[in-house]
This record gives C-alpha cells, sequence and structure tokens, in this order.
C-alpha cells in the first residue's frame, strides 16, 4: 500500500513522519523532497511532502509526485490531504480531529451580483466536491475518534464571525477549513487515485486571533492520528494499477525513472 501524504508546511510533515521510527529523504523533480516512512514492517509506505499553502502549491506538489511515481512504476494507492484546520464550532473543537467525508471548494466560483455565490458546478465547470472513499471514512474515524464531516478548501482564511456564517450556512455539513484539500484532490483524481483529508484543529473558524491558535496541541494529535492510521490503510484494498510495485528501493526516485532510449 502506497500512500502520498500532503501538508502544506515543514511542521506539518514532520508531524505526520513523527508517527513512525525512522523516515528517508527522496527528491522530486524540481527540488522538493518527499519524506518516506515505511511503519509496520512494510505493508505502508508512506511518502510525505510539504507542498506549500494554499490550493495551487497543493495541487502541483500533489501532481509532481503522483506523476513521479508513476513513471518509476510504483503509482500511489491513494492520497492524502493533512495538516492544521481552522474548525466550525460545535463540531470541531480546538484539539479535535477532523476526516473528510467531501473536499470542497468553498470559494472557487463567482459572485452572482445579487450578493450570492455561483459555485464551478453551478457554472458549469466541472465539480466543487471531490468524495473520499466511504469504507475509509468510516475506518479512519474509528480509529482516530476524528469527526467526519465536509473539510472546506479556501484560499483565504476565515477571519470574521460573519464569514464563518456564511460559509456554515452555504455548507451546513462542514467541519473544518484548510487551504489545500481540494488542490490535492484535483491531482488525485487527475491520477485516479482515492483522496482523503484528515486535520487536526488549532483554531476555531471565525474572527482572525493568531495568538488563539493551538499549533502545538494539533501537531500533536497529528502525530497521534497517524500513529493509528498505517494500520488502516495497509488494510485499505488497493486499487487496481497498470504496471506492479518493482519492490526495490532506489536511492532516489530519479534513479528508478525508465532511462530514455534505452
Ligand atoms: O507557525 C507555525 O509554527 C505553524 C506550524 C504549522 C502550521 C502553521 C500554519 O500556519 C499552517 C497553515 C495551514 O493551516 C491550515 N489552517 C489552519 N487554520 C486554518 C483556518 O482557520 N482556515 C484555513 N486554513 C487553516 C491551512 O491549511 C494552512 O495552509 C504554522
Amino acid at each position: 500500500m502506497r500512500v502520498l501524504v500532503v501538508t502544506a508546511v515543514p511542521a506539518e510533515r514532520d508531524a505526520v513522519t513523527a508517527a513512525a521510527p525512522e523516515r528517508r529523504e527522496f527528491p522530486l523533480p524540481g527540488g522538493a523532497v518527499l519524506h518516506r516512512v515505511v511503519p509496520d514492517g512494510g505493508a505502508v509506505v508512506c511518502d510525505v511532502l510539504a507542498a506549500g499553502v494554499g490550493p495551487a502549491a497543493a495541487a502541483a506538489g500533489a501532481a509532481t509526485a503522483l506523476t513521479a511515481a508513476a513513471l518509476a512504476g510504483d503509482p500511489y494507492d491513494l492520497v492524502v490531504s493533512a495538516g492544521i484546520a481552522g474548525g466550525f464550532a460545535p463540531a470541531a473543537p480546538v484539539g479535535a480531529l477532523v476526516v473528510s467525508d467531501a473536499l470542497v471548494a468553498a470559494d472557487l466560483g463567482a459572485q452572482s451580483g445579487d450578493g450570492g455565490f455561483l459555485s464551478v458546478t453551478e457554472l458549469g465547470f466541472g465539480s466543487h466536491t471531490h468524495r473520499a472513499p466511504e469504507e475509509l471514512v468510516r475506518a479512519v474515524a474509528g480509529a482516530t475518534g476524528a469527526v467526519r464531516g465536509a473539510v472546506l478548501t479556501v484560499s483565504t482564511a476565515t477571519g470574521t464571525a460573519e464569514r464563518a456564517g456564511e460559509l456554515a450556512v452555504r455548507h451546513p455539513g462542514a467541519v473544518a477549513e484548510g487551504m489545500e484539500g481540494f488542490g490535492v484532490a484535483e491531482a488525485a483524481a487527475a491520477h485516479g487515485v482515492p483522496v482523503l483529508e484528515l486535520r487536526a484543529v488549532s483554531n476555531e473558524v471565525g474572527p482572525r486571533d493568531k495568538a488563539a491558535w493551538r499549533i502545538g496541541e494539533a501537531l500533536r494529535a497529528l502525530t497521534g492520528a497517524f500513529g493509528g492510521l498505517f494500520p488502516v490503510f495497509a488494510a485499505f484494498p488497493a486499487l487496481p494499477v497498470l504496471g506492479s510495485s518493482s519492490g526495490s528501493s532506489p536511492a532516489t526516485l530519479a534513479e528508478s525513472l525508465p532511462v530514455q532510449g534505452g
């Protein structure tokens, strides 16, 4: 089972890899670095990438890692967007874990002119929602105690009670907002790989008060969650893929890429 985990910042990446005893580093084309952990005797290979803040950086990083793995003949079976998040009260208080049943682009669309908002779905440009596999969501929620629901992706983090209220009305099933999930999901969908979002709540969605963010607490919750997740990933059925896992351990991904003209 090969899992790609995409975080925004290195502190989140390190919180994920801290759930396993050791890690190795693999450079990606373009200079980003995958941090690989292989917990529990090798049933799961988990590559963790800090791709940057926001949906565009997340999509670019995830797509690069997915493409490199596919070209190397070792495609991923699952992509996870992970990190800290704002939680919608009262469903997801600070310190809680949330798992997405849906990854939703909450501010990708157009203003309607009458103060309303039209999503990309309503505009006819694809879908503003990606669904996570139901069986996996249930298993992750069971193993970690995560609150399940929609996780919104925003390019502008909410900073007022008014905006928090607008989002809650538009997305009654939302439990949290982050800034990367939908971008990661778009890259996963382009590769036909299932996606999931798992976040630990560092702050409430609402008036901006960075001093009240409990980032350390959220990062520790993320580490604890991944400790319980690796066995869940190991049990998740791999999708049929073209080609097979090489089973080899190249020092870099580049080493395992096909030789041009060879
Ligand atoms: O300053 C630090 O030490 C630090 C450590 C880890 C992460 C951070 C971040 O600022 C991460 C930004 C990241 O977090 C997500 N996030 C968290 N709260 C919210 C929110 O209320 N609304 C939207 N996004 C949120 C988001 O995915 C950011 O990319 C700092």
